[in-house]
């Protein structure tokens, strides 16, 4: 069977903790409606592994395949078209919240799909903004909801979701985390959640990728990886989590 993303052997190279390296070896695959978790502890490349997925970051090492099509065949932007990354810090476009949501219709010149983006906006609590207000005079929340929906619109085949609740209140967290459930569901899209939040992992994550030692230490069944985690490092990144702290 043909995946939707083939990882083979990345390699990164940034010096990290007296290794010459940041990651290597990192191989995997992510299948159409796949959610996966990418856990492990602070600085183990977690963002950098998404940015070089969304070909925002270029690998040292290794190749990416996207309906088994080499990252160097594609044009960046139909490879960003259909693999999205979403980060922490929303980025707004100069303009109006119409003009947010309008962007990738713009710029893919596609219609602009209205009644979706009402209903998005309905479902992640955003239904009081006039559409015609300032982007940049929203609240850090209200952007990062915002960019979520900007990101929908583009409907693509699989979401890196860079801690996109890390800001959010408790409500808008549970929201978004509803509204990309139904959209995995409904629209069969694949995602990667970066997250430190362990309830949302198990929630949201049917697969856990975990990054420890410079490597994907594990890639198995979310349930397994919190019940069994097989690694001495993902054990102690369990119990360390559990106990509110971070292990470094
Ligand atoms: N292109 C680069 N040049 C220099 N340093 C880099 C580069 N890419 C990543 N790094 C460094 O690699 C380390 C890992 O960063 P990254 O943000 O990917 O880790 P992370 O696992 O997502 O961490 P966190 O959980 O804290 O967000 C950081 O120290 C970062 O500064």
């Amino acid at each position: 069977m043909s995946h939707l993303l083939k990882i083979e052997r990345l390699k990164k190279v940034v010096e990290q903790g007296g290794r010459p390296y940041l990651f290597a070896g990192v191989s995997s695959t992510v299948d159409e409606r796949e959610t996966i978790a990418l856990l492990g502890a602070s600085g183990q490349g977690k963002s950098t592994l998404l940015r070089i997925l969304a070909l925002l970051d270029r690998q040292d090492e290794g190749t990416l395949l996207l309906h088994s099509k080499p990252s160097g065949q594609w044009q960046p932007r139909e490879w960003r078209m259909k693999v999205c990354y979403v980060s922490q810090q929303a980025v707004m476009l100069p303009g109006s919240v119409e003009d947010n949501l309008r962007t990738v219709s713009v710029l893919h010149r596609t219609a602009f799909d209205k009644p979706l983006a009402r209903r998005l906006m309905d479902s992640l609590g955003l239904a009081h903004i006039h559409w015609n207000k300032s982007a940049s005079g929203l609240s850090g929340g209200e952007k990062q909801r915002l960019a979520l929906i900007r990101s929908l619109l583009l409907r693509p085949e699989l979401f890196l979701l860079d801690e996109i609740t890390a800001s959010l209140d408790v409500h808008s967290k549970h929201a978004v985390e509803e509204v990309l459930s139904a959209w995995s569901r409904n629209e069969g899209a694949a995602m990667i959640w970066v997250t430190h939040d362990l309830e949302q992992a198990r929630n949201q994550s049917g697969r856990v990728w975990f990054m420890g030692e410079g490597t994907l230490l594990e890639d198995c069944e979310t349930e397994r990886f919190f019940k069994h985690p097989s690694s001495i490092e993902a054990r102690t990144f369990l119990q360390w989590s559990e106990a509110g702290e971070q292990p470094v």
